[in-house]
């Protein structure tokens, strides 16, 4: 059945017809976002979800999100989706990284011009036959400290812009290193001095528990009198109160603010202050930037849904549409080894150890690894997957170690899986043939060359003649075919493992007839 995607919010069409395209069925309703309580209705249908940011992905809208597998966001900033919540959900989270960068970036040299010559304003006076020559002094800004808090993409743009128009650049960002300042030619500074410095402040953070209120009374209080503050990045980094304040009094020259608290912003504290100029959260608003973000988020979305390729996923390790089919059955693998172990495992899990030898060591391992988290815990968690499985890890506090040797051993690629509990370790290890199906091929450190199949069972025994012999009677008196019988011991006379795939599921009544056998030291029923 094709996967179905639900578009939010407004998206340029490209994106409708990509979905279509590449044969998704696809639902546009522009406005649904605004509307939660039908969003809420309709989201149970969909496997994606397009939107911008007027649509809020809450933890109660996740809830009724029975089968969304992806959410993608065209644009940046994912302040609207309940991250967390929808990668315990198992939900990739997607956004389009670069695609409105250019447009936000100009948008926030607009903004400075405006407020620095008071353009709006002049606009409104002049069109209304005032000619108010003498009112609308403005400031020069060549030669000016531009002060940029936060230089990724938009910032690096912003100062790059600012050079060019022959600005000093004073950058704070704690992930800016000092090469990479030098690169864009821009002073890296501590984020009071570019307080003190600054002729006018622009910010291009994510709004985060550090960023909240980064402009307050006491940030305004170290600025220069008369600084000009432009807000494109997120409202929640000025508090609006104490910037109002500042714009009366005449401390701040003016301020350009795209963003605010609450949005839509009807009524905000912020209107009707002095020299101040605010768009309704265009940054992002050309078509340009807007064809970019839905084509990208489009396609994204679709190879997701349609091959598993993961890109700019902010819960998941990215995976290329080329290595997709290449990782499919490394990935079964590494998750019938975590099952494998994750149904054997009785005591607290402590921590788990996943060594990639081989060829399968240059691959996404990460990826792998996650899968291996996924199997492991689905015994305990039913709807856990590779999204939400190293994030349960975590929150379990169970220790995840990934090793990687790239020489080849016995096997051109080789995964071993090992579960640290209370009590003991036990691995499982297995490989990929050249006819791509995985195959157990250690449990315990005994060798064996198992494909593992729906129902298995998994006898551990006294390697003593005539066992093999009781229990192919026993299943067979049982009623119970046999698909594969596979076999392996540690030394002659020691321990013994059989894995042996049958048509159904093993009955209670199997399990202790089989458990009954003499020279039998556990029993387990296995499914994958
Ligand atoms: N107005 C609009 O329509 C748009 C607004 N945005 C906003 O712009 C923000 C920035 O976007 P990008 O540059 O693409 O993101 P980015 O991730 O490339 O850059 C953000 C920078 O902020 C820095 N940062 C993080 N915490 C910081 C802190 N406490 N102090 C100083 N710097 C800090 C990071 O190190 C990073 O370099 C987005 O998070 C989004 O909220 C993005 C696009 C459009
Ligand atoms: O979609 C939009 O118009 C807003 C863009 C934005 O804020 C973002 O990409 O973070």
């Amino acid at each position: 059945m094709a996967p179905k995607v639900l578009i939010s919010d407004k998206l340029s069409p490209t994106a409708v017809d990509i979905f279509k395209n590449r044969g998704i069925e696809v639902t546009y309703e522009p406005d649904l976002g605004k509307d939660k309580d039908k969003l809420a209705e309709m989201i149970g249908q969909f496997d994606g979800l397009a939107i911008r940011s007027a649509t809020k992905v809450t933890d109660k809208l996740l809830e009724k999100a029975d089968n969304l597998k992806v959410i993608g966001r065209a644009g940046i900033g994912v302040d609207n989706v309940d991250v967390p919540t929808a990668t315990k959900k198992g939900v990739i989270v997607m956004n389009t990284p670069f695609g409105n960068s250019i447009t936000t970036a100009e948008h926030a040299i607009a903004m400075m011009f405006a407020v620095a010559r008071q353009i709006p304003a002049a606009d409104v006076s002049t069109q209304a036959g005032k000619w108010e020559k003498n009112k609308f002094m403005g400031t020069e800004i060549t030669s000016k400290t531009l002060g940029v808090i936060g230089c990724g993409n938009i910032g690096s743009i912003v100062a790059a812009r600012g050079i060019g128009l022959s600005m000093r650049v004073v950058a704070f960002d704690p992930f800016l290193s000092v090469d990479r300042a030098l690169e864009l030619g821009v002073e890296k500074v501590e984020l009071d001095e570019l307080f003190r410095r600054a002729d006018v402040i622009t910010m291009h953070t994510p709004l985060t528990e550090k960023t909240r209120n980064i402009v307050d009374a006491a940030a305004i209080a170290k600025m220069k009198d008369g600084v000009i503050i432009i807000n494109c990045a997120r409202g929640g980094l000025v508090v609006e109160e104490d910037l109002r304040a500042a714009l009366d009094s005449g401390k701040v020259a003016g301020a350009g603010v795209d963003v605010f608290v609450e949005e839509p912003a009807k009524d905000n504290v912020l209107f009707g202050a002095p020299n101040l100029v605010c768009t309704p959260h265009l940054g992002a608003a050309t078509s340009e930037a807007q064809e970019n973000v839905a084509l990208q988020v489009a396609e994204q979305m679709a190879d997701y849904l349609l091959t598993g390729a993961v890109t700019n996923a902010l819960n998941m390790p990215s995976i290329s549409a080329e290595e997709a089919p290449r990782l499919t059955p490394f990935a079964k693998l590494a998750e019938q080894l975590g099952s494998f172990a994750g149904q054997l495992t009785e005591s607290g899990l402590k921590g788990v150890r996943l060594e990639y030898e081989g060829d399968v060591a240059e691959m996404n391992t990460r990826a792998l690894t996650s899968a291996a988290l996924t199997g492991l815990m689905r015994p305990l968690l039913q709807d856990v997957n590779a999204v939400s499985a190293p994030a349960i890890a975590r929150e379990r506090g169970i220790n995840v170690e990934e090793v990687r040797r790239e020489q080849r051993g016995a096997y051109e690629n080789y995964i071993r899986l090992t579960v640290i509990t209370e009590r003991q370790e036990r691995s499982v290890a297995g490989t990929v043939f050249t006819d791509g199906k995985p195959r157990v091929i250690q449990v315990k450190g005994i060798n064996m060359e198992a494909e593992l199949g729906t129902h298995m069972l998994y006898v551990t025994n006294e390697d003593k003649p005539g066992f093999i012999g009781r229990l192919g009677t026993t299943l067979g008196e049982a009623g119970v075919n046999i698909a594969t019988f596979n076999l392996g011991r540690d030394t002659r006379g020691g321990e013994a493992i059989c894995l042996v795939e049958i048509d159904e599921p093993a009955s209670q009544d199997v399990l202790k007839a089989v458990n009954a056998l003499p020279l039998v030291t556990q029993v387990k029923a296995l499914a994958f």
